[in-house]
């Protein structure tokens, strides 16, 4: 579904590259943790998915559509088809969580009684729906992070991409997480996570695909956080151990060696703080000025869910990209999440990940990629 053949990302002509020759397939339905140091080069890949960025060599392939040679004008319609999940959230925060939801619906002029229905179902399977009037500011951080998820998946998406989406929560929240995207996997949709979080890999032992300095070292069918002694991953890493600054929480396959000196911890966000107050200090989520009629405080909410235009299904576009018939068709949810016993807390206490600077850290690209959201069904038609 989702294929890397030779990529070589580079951001500035000379610099060295965040992705390097890097050659991956992601299946349909897989779940794949991705890991690596900071600067491995995790999310300029996940980026690449979205297809925010090109690489300046080889190919990148999804569901049959090559997105080096994508049009730009196709573009937010295959956006459409992905899901894609934050570390820090980045939900409206003028909005509760029941518009930031339907907020992925309305810009793709879903009909209002879809969106009520539709909306509210998400709610309920991430646990939310009695908490559909409050406001980002008023709930927590990990309920804060399940609006963002079903904010991700109330259009059905094919893919659900989450860069560190455990990495502001703590284990318990951690937990509900993980449970949302397995059972979001288990309904079909392949999951790719970057992750810094040590017990959820370990504990999943799901595919493990690991970057180092843009270099893919491991792809694992049900791995580990470390890499397997001996393996080659292994022996890159234990190369670099000495002079390379990796973290405690950076894959780290000689754990009898003295670990590094950590930065100090950071305290606990505390209960119903804002959302901004929650950030990481590295964390640089700007301003945004968001346009839509429904922002005017004026606006009648009542007209807010109605379609901004009739969806002509005969008028949206088609692909006509190449070899492989795999599609992109919207993934039903099953109608209910893993039983309540699933939700627990993970055994193991780990430490907190390291404040990684987010990646997609513009807030305007969330909207952005809200407004070019659509209806479910396009993306399983293609031209043969
Ligand atoms: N917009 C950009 N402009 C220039 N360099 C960039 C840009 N984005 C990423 N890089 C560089 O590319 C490399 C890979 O970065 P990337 O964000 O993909 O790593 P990462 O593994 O996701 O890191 P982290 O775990 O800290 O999020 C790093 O050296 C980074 O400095």
């Amino acid at each position: 579904m989702i294929r890397f053949e030779n990529v070589t990302r580079t951001y500035r002509s000379g610099g060295k590259p965040a992705l390097d020759d890097v050659s991956v397939e992601f299946h349909r339905g897989d779940f794949v943790f991705l890991i690596g140091a900071s600067g491995s080069g995790k999310s300029t890949l996940l980026r690449m998915i979205l297809r925010e960025g090109l690489p300046q060599k080889g190919k990148v392939t999804v569901a049959g559509q090559n997105l080096v040679l994508m049009l730009e004008r196709r573009v937010p319609h295959y956006r459409r088809s992905i899901g894609m999940v934050f570390q820090d959230f980045r939900l409206l925060p003028d909005k509760t969580v029941y518009d930031n939801v339907a907020f992925a619906m309305r810009v793709i002029a879903a009909p209002r009684g879809q969106i009520k229905k539709q909306v509210m179902k998400t709610l309920e399977r991430v646990q939310l729906d009695h908490l559909a009037r409050r406001y980002p500011h008023e709930i927590s951080g990990g309920e804060q992070q399940r609006a963002a998820i079903a904010r991700a998946i109330v259009n059905q998406p094919a893919i659900v991409l989450a860069d560190e989406p455990t990495g502001n929560l703590d284990p318990r929240a951690s937990a509900e997480v993980m449970k949302i995207l397995r059972w979001i996997n288990a309904s079909g949709a392949t999951v790719v996570m970057a992750t810094h979080d040590r017990a959820i890999v370990d504990e999943a032992q799901r595919r493990v695909v690991q970057l180092h300095k843009g270099k893919l070292v491991r792809d694992e069918p049900r791995g580990a956080y470390d890499p397997p002694e001996g393996s080659p991953a292994w022996e890159v890493l234990s190369e670099e151990l000495e002079n390379s600054g990796l973290q405690a929480s950076d894959p780290m396959p000689m754990l009898t060696q003295p670990l590094p000196v950590l930065p100090e911890p950071q305290p606990e966000p505390e209960p119903n703080q804002p959302a901004a107050a929650k950030e990481s200090p590295g964390f640089r989520v700007r301003e945004y000025q968001v346009t839509f009629p429904e922002d005017d405080p004026q606006h009648d909410d009542a007209e807010a869910e109605e379609p901004a235009a009739e969806v002509d299904a005969a008028a949206v576009p088609e692909f006509e990209d190449d070899e492989d018939t795999d599609t992109l068709a919207p993934v039903e949810q099953p109608s209910a999440l893993p039983s309540p016993a699933e939700s627990a807390a993970p055994k193991v206490p780990r430490p907190r990940a390291s404040a990684a600077e987010a990646t997609f850290t513009d807030t305007q690209h969330t909207v952005d990629q809200l407004r070019s959201s659509q209806p479910r069904g396009i993306f399983g038609r293609r031209k043969r």
